[in-house]
């Protein structure tokens, strides 16, 4: 019989939900020393055109993780409109280069009208297409490949990923709890495929003898898996 005080909460939907939402808003009331006029509007944004940006206690952990190993070079596998590179940027300074890509070229001149009007712009470079091929056409290994693309996407871009790490960085993936269902028997998945894909995913990265691996559940759920020095 399920330990009712380990079990993890469902939410209406029927979905679970890793931690519980009133812990999620008090972190996230502890981070308003990184407010930022273009911050705050990009998430406006992303509240009005219920975008998926990882919002900010996801970005706050990539800029984190991305300073903890002094990471230079990034390569972002679906950027939407730049918020996730914001932080990625931030991170990397004005040396760093943060290699965007998304397939939605409207998305392109979003990040642009948003960030264009920072410093960090300088260290962006933005591609429109589809990530994998743009990741193909680029050259040498990245401290960080961050995936936020199509959840169908995820083994093939980790496959890619993985062999253009350096040693020591870190592959980093958004969604791989995918709101529970990767832990669930019976559920409704937004596009057929996108759990199994997922946990497919998951799998292959702890079971990679090159890497050690761990989930942060906060919202979604980040993979985060430093290549063995
Ligand atoms: C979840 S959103 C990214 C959000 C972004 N990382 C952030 O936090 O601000 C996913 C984006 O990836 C793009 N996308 C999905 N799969 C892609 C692929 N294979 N190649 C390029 N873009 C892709 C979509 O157009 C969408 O804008």
């Amino acid at each position: 019989m399920a330990d009712e005080k380990h079990s993890p909460k469902l939410m209406d939907s029927g979905l679970l939900t890793p931690v519980n939402p009133a812990i999620e808003i008090y972190m996230r009331g502890l981070l308003h020393k990184t407010d930022h006029p273009v911050l705050l509007a990009m998430e406006k944004l992303a509240r009005e055109s219920n975008f998926p940006i990882v919002d900010r206690l996801v970005g706050v952990f990539l800029e984190t993780q991305a300073k903890s190993i002094g990471a230079k070079r990034v390569f972002e596998f679906g950027s939407g409109y730049g918020y996730s590179a914001y932080w990625f940027a931030k991170a990397v300074g004005q040396e760093g280069q943060v290699v965007c890509t998304d397939g939605d070229p409207l998305n392109k001149q979003k990040a642009e009208q948003f960030l264009g009007a920072t410093e960090l712009w300088n260290t962006i470079d933005f591609h429109t297409g589809i990530a994998q091929i743009l990741f193909a056409q680029t050259e040498g290994l990245f401290d960080i490949c961050y995936n936020d693309a199509d959840k169908g996407d995820y083994p093939e871009i980790w496959q890619m990923a993985k062999t253009r790490i350096r040693p020591g960085g870190l592959y980093i993936a958004d969604n791989v709890l995918w709101h529970g269902r990767v832990a669930l028997t019976e559920f409704v998945d937004i596009v057929p495929g996108w759990t199994e894909a997922i946990k497919e995913h998951n799998e292959r990265i702890f079971a990679d003898p090159d890497f050690d691996a761990y989930i942060n559940p906060t919202r979604d759920g980040v993979i985060v898996a430093r290549k063995k020095a």
